[in-house]
């Protein structure tokens, strides 16, 4: 098997003294798309978080490619080529959808403008409202800015933290359009979900993670057979 482009061995993280994962081990390889799923309080957030060191590493390594990331700072890992699209979207409130978009390619390679053209052709309801302020956009919306944030150095792995939050069920059907589209245009997904059935027909790889420990992992068929996807809800 070659070397996974992300890879998570017996990590046990959190916040300070507060143990969140325990032990947690996975792997994404180079243009798979993974999906963690998990009820409310499981943990998929932080594991996220923990990735792009936002955490308290108690234990364990974090691989990107061939380099040890467990210490390293967040803007490295990104200039390293990992996006990373948070639960509350992290957008600059006050400026404008282009000046999002700007601000997500500064550490890009490359036309800025024709970047903002490629996002602006993947989310055409942002091209459609360049001058708008960033809080006056609608949860989708919002959503699909954070991810075109987060596009705009042209990430080789995007993690995004529960597309499906607070969107209504046909939003969350054509946000997963979008992000079956950046897959399938060659960057690797690794995202964490509480709503299964949004992930099974996306995903080719998923994982379990119940009170901080990973259950299942198998492909997407495997899950759907399984005991998990069963108390899943799916
Ligand atoms: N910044 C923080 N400081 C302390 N505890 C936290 C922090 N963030 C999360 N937690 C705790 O860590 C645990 C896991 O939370 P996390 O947000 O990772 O779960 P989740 O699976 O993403 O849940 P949800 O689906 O509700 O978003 C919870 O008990 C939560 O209260």
């Amino acid at each position: 098997m070659s070397d996974p482009l992300l890879s998570l061995s017996a990590v046990t993280a959190g916040y300070g003294d507060l143990y969140v994962l325990e032990d947690v081990s996975l792997r994404v390889d180079e243009g798979n798309f993974v999906a963690i799923v998990g009820p409310n309080g499981a943990g998929k957030s932080t594991l996220l978080r923990t990735i792009v060191g936002g955490t308290t590493l108690h234990d364990g390594t974090i691989r990107y490619g061939n380099d040890d990331i467990s210490r390293t700072p967040r803007h490295e890992i990104v200039d390293a080529g990992v996006g990373y699209v948070p639960q509350d979207d992290a957008v600059f409130p006050d400026l404008t959808v282009r000046e999002n978009l700007r601000m997500g390619g500064y550490t890009g390679d490359g036309d800025v403008d024709a970047r903002i053209g490629e996002i602006y052709d993947l989310f055409p309801r942002l091209e459609e409202r360049p001058d708008q302020a960033a809080k006056t956009l609608s949860g989708g919306e919002s959503r699909m800015l954070a991810i075109g944030r987060a596009l705009m150095p042209g990430p080789d792995l995007l993690l995004i933290d529960e597309p499906s939050t607070g969107l209504a069920p046909q939003i969350v059907d054509r946000m997963f359009e979008r992000i079956d589209k950046i897959h399938t245009e060659g960057t690797t997904v690794l995202l964490v979900e509480q709503d299964v059935s949004a992930v099974v027909d996306s995903s080719e790889r998923v994982y379990t993670l119940q009170n901080g420990e990973i259950g299942f992992e198998g492909s997407v068929e495997e899950f759907q057979a399984s005991d998990d996807a069963e108390s899943l809800g799916w």
